[in-house]
C-alpha cells in the first residue's frame, strides 16, 4: 500500500494483457509525438497531416489538441502560467495512457515552458516521447493569424498572449526541429514525412 499525492492506501492492479500484447495486436509501438510551437506555427495542421498519413499506412493515431481539450477536460483552466502547466500535465498523463494503449498519440499544444515539457517526457519510457519543435518566427505566425488573436493581443484586448506579452521557451535537445524560415519553407505534408521517417528509424511503426 502506498500514498500517491492526496490518495492514501492505494495499490497498483496489474492485468495479464500488457503493453507488449497490444503492440503485437496493433503492429506498432505506442508513443507520444509532442508538437510544440507558437500559436499559428502549424501544430494542428501538422497533427492532422501526420494522423492522415499514418492512418493510410494502417497505423492507429489519436490527436490531443490544446484548443479541443480546453473545450472539455481542461475547460476549467485559463492561460495563467500555473494553468498552462496544469493543462500540459493533464494532457501529458492522458497521452501516456494512449501510448500505453499502443496508440501513436499526437499532442498539439503551445506548451511554452521547458520544465512542463520535460515533466511530460519523464512520464514516458525512454525513446517514447518525441518532442517536435515547429520553429516558425513570430512575424510569420502573426502574419498568418488565422483566428485574429494576434491582432487582438497587439490591441491589448487579449492579455498574456504567447509571443506577445507571455513567454515561449524554445526546446533545447528535442528530437526533431521543423524550421519554417525564409526560403526553407515546408508544406505540412513534407513535415509529416520527416516525422514519419523518424518513426520508421526508431522502430515505432512495427511491433
Ligand atoms: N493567452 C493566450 N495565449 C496563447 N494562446 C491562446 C491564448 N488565449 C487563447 N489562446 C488560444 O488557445 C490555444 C492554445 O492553447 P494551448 O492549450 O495549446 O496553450 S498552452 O499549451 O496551455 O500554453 C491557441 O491555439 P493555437 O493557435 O492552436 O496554438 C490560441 O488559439
Ligand atoms: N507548413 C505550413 N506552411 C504554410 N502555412 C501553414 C503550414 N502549416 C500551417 N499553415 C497555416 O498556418 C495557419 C496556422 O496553422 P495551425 O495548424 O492552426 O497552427 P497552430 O495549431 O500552431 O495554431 C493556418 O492558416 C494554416 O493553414
Amino acid at each position: 500500500m502506498s500514498n500517491i499525492g492526496n490518495s492514501t492506501n492505494i495499490l497498483w492492479h496489474e492485468c495479464p494483457i500488457q503493453n507488449r500484447d497490444r503492440q503485437q495486436l496493433l503492429q506498432q509501438k505506442g508513443c507520444v509525438i509532442w508538437l510544440t510551437g507558437l500559436s499559428g506555427s502549424g501544430k494542428s495542421t501538422l497533427a492532422c497531416a501526420l494522423s492522415q498519413s499514418l492512418h493510410s499506412k494502417g497505423k492507429l493515431t489519436y490527436i490531443l489538441d490544446g484548443d479541443n481539450i480546453r473545450h472539455g477536460l481542461n475547460r476549467d483552466l485559463s492561460f495563467r502560467a500555473e494553468d498552462r502547466s496544469e493543462n500540459i500535465r493533464r494532457i501529458g498523463e492522458v497521452a501516456k495512457l494512449f501510448a500505453d494503449a499502443g496508440v501513436i498519440c499526437i499532442t498539439s499544444l503551445i506548451s511554452p515552458y521547458q520544465k512542463d515539457r520535460d515533466a511530460c517526457r519523464a512520464l514516458l519510457p525512454e525513446g517514447s516521447f518525441i518532442e517536435v519543435f515547429i520553429d516558425v518566427p513570430l512575424h510569420v505566425c502573426e502574419a498568418r493569424d488565422p483566428k485574429g488573436l494576434y491582432k487582438l493581443a497587439r490591441a491589448g484586448k487579449i492579455k498574456g498572449f504567447t509571443g506577445i506579452d507571455d513567454p515561449y521557451e524554445p526546446p533545447c535537445g528535442c528530437e526533431i526541429v521543423l524550421q519554417q524560415k525564409g526560403s526553407d519553407s515546408k508544406s505540412p505534408k513534407d513535415m509529416a514525412e520527416i516525422v514519419i521517417s523518424y518513426l520508421e528509424k526508431s522502430g515505432h511503426l512495427k511491433a
